[in-house]
């Protein structure tokens, strides 16, 4: 079995005797790693970021390093980097701010606005193919609150003391749920075997210790310490505590409208703000995420759908993935990111922009390339639409 490796291991092969950070093991190690494969952490690291560095404090080489830390030790990243704490946009800018703009394909001045204004009865999948009547669609987003270190950075005791602070928001923001703790002996804690129910529901995030990028750069240290779910009495709600970002915010619906499950997303997300969380937000990058790749909106959002013949019985799950990406489109296996397809070729289909785009195009984009995407399941079942057996 693939072992993972905890940040403070990790970070140790690029310090020196005096445990300051070696920018020559740094840079010897994104060479090596360039051989196998560029994410965009190794393509930012230019001699003149190098220079950058060398005129940072101890504290900021130290802080840089863990920056890169997820990138450094995984040959398979593709992006490679995580803010630690919501400053690290400003102070590591000359190296976040292109790869950034790469990646959210961002040309000249981009200031992320926002829109909720999502509207009801516009965007019904029963209008794609009249048997999309009950669809499971799910919108998140991410959310990290002002004055608290990012996930890669906090120490036990701050993951344990946000788990609190939030126990007490949920007990004042007005929607009846139930808090979920993970942390062993908080007094909402819950079994393994009733995380596993949460899981197979698709409610609760996975064991974060079974994921290298997850290991290498910190987010998963101390687990399963201050990480915990918060779920509503009618269970279409959910608020996740310590996963990549200290909080991600989702709302799961049965049915066809996507607006609906955004009226549901943003009712949840204001109740949060109306207790007087202040989220950590970038004036030009709009939410301060973990994950360069969530700035912006934070908001994901997608459908499970059955894709069996662009799959081909789900053999070729590369295929769908390959339409869907030229569909601005992202396609994913139904256990999340990085899980695999079953043989119907079940996926999860969600656009992949979250910056430069506001919450209403994330859903208007979602409904438009699913339009495109069961037309193309269509024509691969050879133009007949009963072929297409498109419910999960
Ligand atoms: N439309 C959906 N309906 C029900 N569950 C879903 C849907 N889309 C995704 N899920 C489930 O949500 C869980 C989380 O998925 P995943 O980790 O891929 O995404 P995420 O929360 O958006 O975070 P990230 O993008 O950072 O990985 C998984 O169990 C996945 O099956």
């Amino acid at each position: 079995m693939h072992t993972c490796v905890f940040k403070n291991d990790a970070r140790k092969a690029y310090l020196d005797a005096d445990g300051k950070v070696d920018l020559a093991k740094i840079q010897a190690r994104w060479t090596e790693l360039g051989k196998i494969k560029v994410s965009l952490g190794n393509k930012y690291f230019t001699p003149a970021v190098v220079e950058k560095v060398k005129g940072l404090s101890d504290s900021d080489q130290q802080r840089f390093l863990d920056v890169m830390m997820g990138g450094l030790s995984n040959d398979d990243s593709s992006v490679g980097v995580y803010a630690t704490r919501p400053e690290d946009y400003d102070v590591f800018s000359f190296y976040l701010e292109p790869l950034i703009r790469e990646y959210h394909k961002i040309e000249g001045q981009t200031k992320q606005e926002h829109d909720w204004n999502i509207p009801v009865g516009e965007y019904v999948l029963t209008k794609i193919d009249s048997r999309l009547e009950k669809v499971s669609m799910r919108a998140r987003v991410a959310r990290n609150v002002k004055g608290w270190n990012l996930p890669p950075s906090m120490d036990k005791d701050e993951r344990i003391r946000f788990e609190n602070k939030m126990v007490e928001v949920f007990g004042s923001f007005g929607i009846p749920g139930k808090y979920h703790s993970l942390t062993p002996g908080h007094k909402n804690e819950i079994t393994n075997q009733q995380a596993d129910e949460l899981r197979n529901k698709h409610f609760l995030f996975n064991d974060m210790t079974t994921d290298n990028h997850l290991t290498s750069s910190g987010v998963a240290s101390d687990w399963p310490h201050g990480r915990g779910i918060w779920i509503s009495e009618d269970e279409t709600k959910m608020i996740w505590i310590g996963e990549e970002d200290q909080l991600r915010i989702i709302s799961i619906v049965q049915g066809n409208d996507l607006g609906k499950v955004d009226q549901s997303l943003h009712d949840l997300l204001n109740g949060i703000e109306r207790s007087g969380l202040e989220f950590a937000e970038h004036p030009i990058y709009g939410v301060i995420t973990t994950c360069p790749t969530n700035m912006g909106t934070g908001k994901r959002q997608s459908i499970l759908g059955k894709f069996p013949n662009i799959t081909k019985g789900g053999t070729d799950e590369k295929k769908l993935k390959e339409v869907a990406r030229s569909l601005g489109l992202q396609a994913r296996g139904v256990g999340g990111e990085h899980s695999n397809m079953d043989k119907e070729g079940t996926a999860d289909i969600s656009p992949s922009a979250r910056f430069g785009v506001t919450e209403a195009i994330v859903t208007k984009r979602l409904f438009e390339g699913l339009i495109k995407l069961y037309d193309m399941e269509v024509q691969a079942a050879g133009g007949n639409r009963q072929n297409c057996c498109i419910i999960y």
